[in-house]
């Protein structure tokens, strides 16, 4: 290296060092602090749930606001869910269910949403998700909930009627699938298998590309990488990272659609997250099957005031027309309003059920 540029360097990492060493330090003091809240709730009550979203989201915000740069906002969000993450660890290894196997986009979104200090738990099918939730063989979950190129992912909205978890939380990253093979080509390959969701998502470029080639759904796009890395016939429709874990190649990067191709998750879980300051509450409904009955069930919210910011339906499987509506609105359930609105809800629908109240993402 030119010894001009080593000389201006070599004190500028040591400022560096010594910065990282005050970090480590800090880092340090916060965990024991973390640790001494972390033992007044379990003297206080030995269920206290160590995880508390709303205290975390408003760690974050506060921290967003405060920060002038030139640290990214984005950045100080995915470093302090680190941090909280690894000081939570201390207390108790959260343990996450989601759909696998590994390198799945649920595990992306489980590791963004509550860091990489936890312990994982991939399940089979969105089913076993939810179960692990209720069974309490997990703590939390993390399951896809909508996409902005496929829509409302049926099953989950399914489970969140039949289950009792909470939802707790949201999570949305971008989806960006790769077609991956052992070789990284497309030499002798028969079937292209992925998430029927993601063969939806990609079905404009593989009727380009591959038209010939046929389209089998398995449970998951990271089930899609693991069978091709034992079967050179078949392509897989996965993330990166899924080639990586599965030791794969890439033959196409982001063949999604929709450049945007974004899905949200949710966090569920057995607690009840208390107001973060920006919350959302979601909530399903159903009414009977009469003309304005719809358009007279949502009164209550704009009567009271609370914005609705998502609005569903789904068939109630009674052959008759009628639907459950799956409704987000701004606002925690304690808030007066919605409070209100919720009273007055549930006063007049035929089915009625608050899903949670959680931190907007
Ligand atoms: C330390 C606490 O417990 C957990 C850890 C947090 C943290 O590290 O900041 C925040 C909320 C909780 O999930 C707390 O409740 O303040």
């Amino acid at each position: 290296m030119d010894e001009s540029l080593l000389a201006k360097l070599i004190p500028l990492r040591e400022r560096i060092d010594q910065i990282d060493a005050q970090i480590l330090d800090l880092l340090n003091h916060r965990a024991l602090t973390a640790q001494q809240v972390g033992d007044a709730k379990h003297a206080h009550h030995e269920h206290s749930p160590v995880l508390r979203p709303e205290r975390e989201s408003q760690v974050i915000r506060a921290l967003q606001e405060k920060n002038s740069g030139p640290m990214p906002s984005g950045a100080i969000s995915s470093i302090w869910t680190e941090i909280m993450s690894a000081c939570r660890g201390l207390e108790q290894a959260l343990v996450v269910s989601y759909l696998g196997p590994a390198g799945s986009f649920s595990e992306q979104a489980a590791f963004e949403h509550f860091g990489h200090s936890v312990s994982s738990l991939p399940c089979p099918s969105f089913d076993e998700v939810f179960r692990a939730v209720q069974s309490g063989s997990a703590q939390v979950g993390m399951v896809p909930v909508e996409n902005s190129t496929e829509g409302a992912v049926n099953r989950t909205l399914d489970l969140l009627r039949e289950s009792n978890v909470d939802i707790i939380g949201e999570h949305s990253i971008l989806i960006r699938h790769c077609l991956m093979t052992r070789s990284g080509n497309m030499d002798g390959v028969t079937k292209v298998m992925a998430h029927p969701q993601a063969l939806a998502q990609c079905q404009g470029w593989l009727n380009a590309h591959h038209p010939s080639i046929a389209r089998e759904p398995v449970s998951s796009n990271a089930e899609a990488a693991r069978l091709a890395a034992i079967d050179p016939t078949i392509a897989g429709i996965a993330s990166d990272a899924a080639a990586q874990t599965w030791g794969l190649q890439v033959v196409s990067q982001g063949i999604q659609d929709d450049p945007h191709n974004r899905t949200r998750f949710l966090a569920i879980g057995q607690l009840k997250t208390l107001p973060s300051g920006r919350d959302k509450t979601s909530l399903i409904l159903a009414v009977s099957n009469e003309a304005g009955a719809v358009y007279k069930m949502l009164a209550p919210f704009s009567t009271n005031g609370v914005s609705m910011t998502r609005f569903e339906s789904r068939p109630a499987r009674t052959g008759d027309w009628e639907y459950y509506f799956y409704v987000d609105v701004e606002g925690h359930q304690l808030d007066p309003s919605v409070k209100r609105a919720l009273a007055e809800l549930k006063a007049q629908c035929a089915f009625f059920k608050i899903l949670g109240s959680y931190p907007c993402q």
